[in-house]
């Protein structure tokens, strides 16, 4: 077992990597603080969620202190995302989907005259392609309350010190904006709510939200909604924002043209899917044990936070047929590319990703446009700002049409 490593905070992966190569597949990194870098138990651990596992919640960002938070309610928040998945909208609503993703991006690629893009640029982007998957009405005040919460919260993410309540004005900020921003939402689901009629086909993830049934009863409230599209909206922006970096980052910094005999699908979710592996928004995530659980050999005992990291599982060598440490998208065209367990981008189990088919339509479309353009990024290999969201380093990109 480790020792608290001091080199951590500067870049944890490679302390972890470091770890691992010391003391094998479990260590302790802390008291209390295990990491699991064989993909078997990582799986196990995220599979079992909610059942042997939780999920090791950090506190939340000042949200509204009088308001009980639908993730701390998990059998409510699970019901929420079983309800609101983008399949069970039909084909219709997909196929008005994809072309509001293409020019949305499109435009955003194209915008003429802009200075560098910026990771801020990038969640604006993704939040106006895909958010009307959530409400489709979203816009004007609605979106602009969400904005000013987004906003905020990613420049409070970035301080190092957390100031207490009464001594920071960025923090009573950040909580009049949250309670405008949810506000706004729920006076929104409660206008939708008085004309929907549960007979047309829904429209959006809130339509879904609205027509579940317990009985005779709407299954969830104003506030259960609310809370439900914000949590998904707010990833939408961070996480799927800062894919979108990394994708103009993995552009600029490596060579994506598309072997002649390749399908341009075909190869744009290879792009996509090698992109997620190199550069993985999440690059570490946590589980608490509910039972004690042996791991090859260690008891780790109940109570104690298991740490997984997608990034470390992503570039073992030992779980990939072709080298991990090459940027190639190329090795997602053959069969059998990695231990089934060894890709997790968007992590597994009942806590995966609600937004995986939204990001990889996002994604892709983008690869797509990207496929004609250049991209231009600060030069030097690709650098990471790590945090709970892991997004490119000072983050600078200048999109070209190919001449
Ligand atoms: C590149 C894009 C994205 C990546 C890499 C990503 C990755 C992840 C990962 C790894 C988790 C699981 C964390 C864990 O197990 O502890 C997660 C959870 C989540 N993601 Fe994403 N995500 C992305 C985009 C999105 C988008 C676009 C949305 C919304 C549309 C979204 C919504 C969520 C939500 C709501 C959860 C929490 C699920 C729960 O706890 O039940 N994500 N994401």
């Amino acid at each position: 077992m480790g020792l608290p490593p001091d080199d951590f905070d500067r870049d944890p992966i490679a302390c972890l990597k470091r770890l691992r190569n010391e003391y094998g597949d479990v260590f302790a990194f802390a008291p209390g603080k295990v990491v699991l870098a064989h993909p078997a138990w990582v799986h196990w651990a995220l599979a079992r969620t909610n059942r042997e596992t939780r999920v090791d919640a950090p506190t939340p960002p000042e949200k509204i202190a009088e308001r009980p938070l639908l993730r701390d309610r998990v059998e409510t928040w699970m019901a929420t995302r079983r309800t609101a998945q983008w399949h069970r909208l039909g084909r219709e609503v997909a196929e008005r989907t994809a072309p509001v993703i293409r020019s949305s991006l499109q435009r955003f690629l194209d915008a003429p005259g802009r200075s560098p893009i910026r990771l801020a640029d990038c969640e604006h982007a993704v939040l106006d392609a895909a958010g009307g998957i959530f409400v489709r009405d979203l816009e004007c005040d609605l979106r602009d309350a969400f904005v000013a919460v987004g906003d905020l919260l990613l420049q409070a993410g970035s301080a190092s010190v957390q100031l207490p309540d009464w001594l920071s004005s960025l923090t009573r900020r950040r909580r009049r904006a949250n309670d405008a921003w949810i506000e706004a939402l729920i006076a929104h689901v409660g206008a939708r709510r008085a004309i929907r009629d549960a007979e047309e086909a829904p429209s959006d993830l809130l339509d879904l939200l609205l027509d579940a049934r317990d009985g005779d009863r709407p299954a969830f409230s104003d506030l259960e909604v609310a809370q439900s599209l914000s949590i998904n909206l707010e990833n939408l922006y961070t996480v799927g924002g800062t894919g979108l970096a990394w994708l103009l980052t993995a552009h600029a910094a490596h060579d994506l043209a598309r072997p002649e005999e390749v399908g341009r699908e075909d190869w744009n979710r290879a792009v996509v899917r090698e992109t997620l592996r190199v550069y993985p928004a999440v690059t570490l995530t946590s589980r608490i044990l509910l039972e004690d659980t042996g791991f090859g050999g260690v008891t780790v005992p109940a109570g104690d936070s298991v740490f997984l990291s997608p990034l470390l599982l992503h570039t073992d060598p030992r779980w990939w047929r072709e080298d991990p440490s090459r940027f190639d998208p190329a090795r997602w065209l053959a069969s059998d590319v990695h231990d089934p367990h060894a890709y997790l981008p968007y992590g597994a189990g009942p806590r995966i990703c609600t937004g995986v088919h939204i990001s990889n339509a996002v994604l892709e479309t983008a690869a797509d446009l990207l496929a004609d353009r250049t991209v231009t990024t600060r030069p030097g290999a690709p650098r990471r700002q790590w945090g709970a969201v892991t997004a490119p380093k000072r983050f600078r990109a200048v999109v070209a049409r190919r001449a």
